[in-house]
This record gives structure tokens, sequence and C-alpha cells, in this order.
């Protein structure tokens, strides 16, 4: 079996509690309220901006010239392709991207950015990999349940969410990812292979919390 399988295995109940959860379901059958989506598009919209950071310490990390062209590609496809999504919603909303810059970022959208950034800071390409892969196959694999349970008629304004995040392409620069960290796996200890579960899982849980955050609204209590 695959590491990554082991990990997404181990991390099963935490997936399946995101599919669950009622902003998740929301997207799926179109029946999440506007003003919870237009909270969760301009922290998502900051979240994007600090994550293609993480993209760009790849590519500054890789230790061959493939490593780096896939990690400028995902850097690519963060800033252009995903963030062009969101700049559309914005857009419906009557919301500039100016303005979704300079939206305040809420405590959990702060804490799962600093928290990759950390870990790809001070790790390896691999380390990289464990902690954003709950991001990028997460939302691959979210997006695949809601094209065949969801409703994906123009009915649905979350339409062209399900659409993206569904798309083969996006799986693919989420299966590069994963071969990364699994090539690592097979050369490395023990130590090495819990430091990446451990940064899969709490990958994994942020994922969730960041769904939290965006049904509750969340901002600072004080
Ligand atoms: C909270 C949150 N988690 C994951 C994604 C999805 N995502 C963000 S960057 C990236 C990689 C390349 O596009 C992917 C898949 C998101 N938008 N918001």
């Amino acid at each position: 079996m695959r590491f990554t399988d082991l990990l997404r295995q181990e991390a099963g109940p935490i997936w399946e509690a995101e599919k669950q959860h009622p902003f998740v379901r929301g997207i799926g059958d179109g029946s999440l309220p506007l003003d919870r989506f237009r909270f969760y598009l301009l922290q998502d919209y900051l979240f994007l901006i600090e994550f293609s950071r993480i993209f760009a310490l790849g590519a500054a990390r890789a230790g061959d010239l493939a490593t780096m062209q896939h990690f400028a590609s995902l850097l690519h496809e963060t800033l252009h392709t995903e963030m062009a999504l969101h700049k559309r919603y914005g857009e419906r909303f009557g919301i500039s991207p100016a303005q979704m810059e300079a939206a305040e970022p809420a405590p959990t959208t702060i804490a799962y950015t600093r928290y990759m950034l950390e870990a790809a800071w001070r790790g390896t390409t691999a380390d990289l990999a464990a902690a954003v892969l709950p991001c990028q196959w997460g939302y691959a694999e979210i997006g695949r349940h809601l094209k065949e349970t969801g409703d994906t008629s123009e009915a649905n304004p979350y339409r062209d969410w399900i659409l993206l995040y569904s798309s083969e392409e996006f799986k693919a620069t989420g299966d590069w990812l994963r071969e990364h960290l699994d090539r690592a796996a097979t050369e490395s200890g023990t130590g090495d292979r819990e430091r990446w579960r451990a940064l899969f899982l709490t990958g994994s849980r942020y994922e969730y919390l960041f769904w939290e955050m965006s049904w509750r609204q969340e901002r600072w209590p004080v």
C-alpha cells in the first residue's frame, strides 16, 4: 500500500466529517446561504495568497529541475486559475479583487496558513507536500463527491465551484504531490514518516476547521 493511502485511511473520519459538514453539503445542493459563502470567499482569497508562498518555497527548495517545474505550475495554477474563480464569484457579489485582498483574516485563516508555512519553511519538499496534501487532494475528493451526489445544474449558484474542483486537470496536480511524498517515504526512516503523518492529520483537521469557520462566520471575540 502506498504511504499516502495509509495517511488517507487514517484521516478517513476527518475527511468523512468534512463531506458531512453543512457548509459542504450546502455547496453540493445549492442551499448554502449566500452570506456564508461570501465570508468563505473572502477568507479563501486570503488563504490562496498565503498558500501560494508555500509553492514558491517548494520551487526554491527543489532538488531538481522537474520538481521545480511542478511547484512552479502549482504556484501558477493557484495564483491564476483558482484565484480567477474567486474573482468571478467576487464580481457576482459586487466585491472587487482589491476589496477581497483587503479583507481581515479570521483566526482560523491565520492559524492554518501559518501552520503550513512554518512546516514548509523548516522542512523539506516532502514535508511541504505532507502539509498541503489534505488541501489539494481533499478539495479534489470533495469536488468529485459533490459532482456525483450534488446538483450541478445552472440552478446551483455554486456550480462553478464544484466544476473547478472536480476537474481532471485539478486532480492531476494533486497526484504529483502524492507521488512526491510516496517517493520520499520509500527512501526514509520511521522518524520522517511519523512527522509526515502528523502534518497530514493536522492539515486535514484544519481543512475541517476552515468549513466550520466559514459556516459560523468566525470573528475575533474582541
Ligand atoms: C481552505 C482551502 N483548502 C484547500 C483549497 C484548495 N486549494 C488551495 S491551493 C490549491 C492548490 C492548487 O490550486 C488547492 C487545491 C482551498 N481553496 N481552500
